[in-house]
């Protein structure tokens, strides 16, 4: 019989106590359930003696958002699978682990409350100039050295059998790629951003064909081993350093996924000033802060990861002319396509984000949130003409020149 039940914080008390030298033998230890995300427990356990903390993260066998929504507990398995690969490549840009129990569904970690969700931040206005050359160190090394590019065509088919991760990527397949772009009941819609979606966004056509072609490349794709949920809170951050957490969504699929959704969660960002009652100055300053840096992510991404094809690919790949530049144009394309997915799914899908939603103002919301919905079909739509990440950073600039002329 499994010993599996959900901790209450007292319990998650004495199972850290349990664990041979963690904390000392005359620690004071307090806990709280801190979890905010949709999924999970998260228990914050700190000493008062020596201000040490762990952190537990332990799954319910359903949806922390959805009680009627069950679902395998086996995801923390693949989120400590997941963080061991990514700790070995990225040299610990992921939390710490010092304990994984498979039967109790849960990991105990690092504690990183010193650092903040980087998602907050940026509802915060602060900059982070290091962010551009952290995050394309973590995606060029997950994304090349786990692809069919640097691993033996065998192993890493094992990799990818041991990593089909079935109802994490359904979430995704339902969540991001099809309920938003019909009247589905797991939406979740602001009721000023209703007639918007009835009358325009629900009849596009061609949107909906476009973002299809995308769930079927997310669906059949196994690119390389992808953290599967990366965006802005899902990274902690501070000026100096940066750390990618919950994993529990990764599986081989396409690499663009990855890109995409932590330049999709910047872009949600550029949009939630719309909607905020900052200076012109401001928001025209934070936005260029925005834009700078979803161009050096992409530039510092491609400048890393054609350093490694060029230096470890297979000799029979390398051989191959022009290879390279295909392989990463569409690279490209894919990864501004499924950031404008991501961007969508957030606005009108079950799952939000607080960049929009901390709008109180219900219509300064709808149009925060349509500005977004239009950057995000932009993404999908015109993806296949880019050549360079400057190119969408124009078709941003003039949609914003647009947006600013007109009472969207
Ligand atoms: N290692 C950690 N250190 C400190 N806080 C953490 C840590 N991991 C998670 N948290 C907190 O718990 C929240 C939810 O964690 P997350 O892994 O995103 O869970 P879920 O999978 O339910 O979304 C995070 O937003 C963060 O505030
Ligand atoms: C019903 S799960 C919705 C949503 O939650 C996940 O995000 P997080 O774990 O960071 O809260 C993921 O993005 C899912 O699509």
């Amino acid at each position: 019989m499994t010993k599996y039940k959900p901790l209450k914080e007292k319990e998650a008390i004495e199972y850290v106590k349990g664990i041979e030298g963690l904390f000392d033998d005359d620690a004071e230890l307090s806990c709280n359930e801190i979890g905010d995300g949709n999924l999970n427990l998260v228990f914050h356990i700190t000493d008062q003696n020596s201000g040490m903390g762990v952190v537990i993260k332990q799954a319910l066998d359903h949806v922390r958002i959805a009680d009627d929504w069950p679902l395998t507990k086996e995801r923390v398995k693949f989120e400590y699978t997941a963080m061991k690969i990514q700790d070995e490549l990225t040299d610990g840009m992921v939390p710490k682990v010092y304990k994984y129990d498979d039967e109790m569904a849960l990991i105990v970690m690092e504690d990183l409350s010193s650092m903040k969700v980087m998602r907050k931040g940026l509802i915060s206005g602060i900059k982070y100039p290091h962010f551009a050359e952290q995050i394309s160190t973590f995606l060029s090394k997950t994304l090349f050295y786990t692809s069919d590019l640097y691993m033996a065509p065998k192993e890493k088919k094992e990799r990818v059998k041991n990593f089909i991760n079935p109802e994490l990527c359904d979430i995704t397949e339902v969540l991001v790629f099809t309920d938003p772009y019909f009247d589905a009941e797991s939406n979740n819609i602001n009721p000023e951003l209703r007639p918007y979606l009835e009358k325009e966004f629900w009849r596009k056509s061609e949107l909906r064909k476009e973002v299809t072609v995308l769930k079927e490349k997310f669906m059949t794709r196994a690119q390389a081993l992808i953290h599967g949920d990366l965006h802005t809170g899902s990274i902690f951050i501070d000026q100096k350093t940066l750390k990618v957490f919950d994993t529990e969504f990764a599986f081989y699929g396409p690499s663009g996924f990855d890109i995409g959704a932590v330049i999709g969660n910047l872009i949600l960002n550029y949009a939630s000033w719309s909607g905020k009652e900052v200076s012109t100055e401001f928001k025209a300053d934070y936005r260029e802060y925005l834009l700078d840096t979803i161009e050096d992510i992409w530039n510092k991404f491609e400048e890393k990861f054609r350093k490694f094809w060029d230096q470890e690919a297979h000799e029979t790949t390398k051989a191959v002319k022009g290879y390279q530049d295909y392989y990463l144009k569409q690279l490209l394309q894919d990864s501004i396509g499924m950031g404008g997915c991501k961007t969508m799914r957030r606005c009108i899908g079950m799952a939000h984000v607080e960049d929009l939603d901390g709008i109180e103002n219900l219509s300064e919301r709808a149009r925060a949130q349509i500005f977004a919905l239009k950057l995000g079909e932009i993404m999908v739509t015109r993806r296949k003409r880019l050549a360079t990440i400057t190119d969408f950073i124009k078709i941003v600039r003039d949609l914003t020149a647009w947006e600013d002329t007109t009472n969207m």
